[in-house]
């Protein structure tokens, strides 16, 4: 368990931050400037905050009180840059020792394999980084973060640097460590796509505080926590692979409600989330015939929120879970929508890219 309070500051910029978390991904989620390499750099010990307590477990890694401070090198944490760091002169082979060597941790043949088979790193651990992609280095980079036995791993937005194609290549070997090895980890992203993919937990962060903390699912589904604006909204639904249909669509069901999307290649009764993009779900007051979108979910506001501009996001429930819906406030007035009416939502199939599925 990771314990952060955390006092500090710059100028012109006041963190105080309060959160704690338990296993799987905790990403540290807020738009440029909200205090998230703060406070990585903080449970690093990168920086020392003017006050408060971090925890790993019951090991105390600063205290402003008792004037605890454990140096960085001895906090067994991995640390995951945007930039893999690695050494230009060194194999990859030397490259994922040397994060061993560094933490005084000698790793079995079997660890080492095992590591090097997750990250799919075998065919290439006898080159040097000059000769790998973007991704095959970020590899390497958590290849070296897991070999040096950490308590903890920071990744610090790590896909950051990469293209689209790269992220897509690293996520699931994101997930894999967050379904696989036990190692907590804590992650830095201000995309909520990769934050609805990966996250355990997210803490929402703004202007250095903490905004709320939860389960992606409940963070998305309140229009309060939109850290990045509207653009970058968007809910978070589990659901279960019913059936794969011949026709390109796999029907996944959500709380009983069906929803198409375009094949995913997930086998039948496999548990995938779905990130759905507010822009993405329009709403009717009552069902809607003859209508070419596949997903129509039935639902009940829970709230509004109105913007400076002419959209506002609308909070829902469902049987498969919590939506956000971006609409005009317009159409807000024009449909009479107001807390604690039901509604339609509407998804197309199409809208939901096998990225945001996991
Ligand atoms: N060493 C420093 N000296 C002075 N100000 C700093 C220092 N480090 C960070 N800041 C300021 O603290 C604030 C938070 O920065 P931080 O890097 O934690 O944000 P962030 O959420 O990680 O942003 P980004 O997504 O852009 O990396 C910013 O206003 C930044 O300018």
């Amino acid at each position: 368990m990771l314990t952060v309070a955390a006092r500090h500051e710059f100028s012109g910029f006041e963190l105080d931050a309060k959160f704690s978390s338990d296993h799987g991904i905790t990403v540290l989620f807020g738009a440029s400037g909200s205090g998230k390499s703060t406070i990585a750099h903080v449970v690093s010990g990168l920086l020392r905050p003017m006050a408060g307590h971090v925890a790993l477990g019951d090991h105390v890694l600063f205290d402003g009180d008792t004037r605890i401070w454990v140096p960085p090198h001895r906090r067994r944490i991995g640390y995951i840059f945007q930039d893999a760091r690695l050494f230009p002169h060194l194999t990859v082979r030397a490259n994922l020792r040397f994060g061993a060597w560094f933490a005084r941790h000698r790793p079995s043949a079997d660890e080492f394999s095992r590591i090097t088979e997750m990250l799919g790193l075998g065919p290439v651990l006898d080159r040097r980084p000059a000769h790998l992609s973007g991704g095959e280095k970020q590899r390497v980079a958590i290849g070296r973060a897991l070999l040096s036995n950490p308590r903890l791993i920071i990744a610090d937005e790590p896909l950051a640097a990469l293209d689209q194609a790269r992220k897509a290549e690293i996520l699931p070997y994101f997930e894999r460590l967050r379904d696989e090895v036990k190692v907590p980890m804590l992650y830095v992203s201000h995309s909520s796509a990769e934050v609805a993919r990966l996250a355990t937990t997210v803490v929402a962060l703004s202007d250095g505080k903490v905004l709320r903390q939860g389960e992606p699912s409940v963070i998305f589904g309140d229009p309060s926590v939109l850290p990045l604006g509207p653009r970058g909204a968007g809910s978070v639904l589990d659901a279960l692979v019913k059936e794969q249909h011949p026709d390109g669509l796999t029907e996944l069901v959500a709380g009983g409600q069906p929803l198409f999307v375009p094949q995913i290649p997930h086998p039948v009764g496999g548990q995938v989330s779905l990130r759905i993009s507010a822009h993405d779900v329009i709403l009717a007051r009552s069902r809607p015939l003859d209508i070419s979108a596949l997903n129509v979910v039935p639902c009940t506001i829970t709230k509004i929120r109105a913007g400076d501009g002419p959209g506002a996001m609308v909070a829902l429930h469902s049987a498969a879970g919590s939506f956000l819906a971006r609409v005009t406030k317009r159409s807000i007035q024009r449909l009479g929508l107001s807390q604690g009416v039901d509604c339609f939502a509407i998804i197309k199939s199409v809208a939901i890219a096998p990225k945001d599925i996991s």
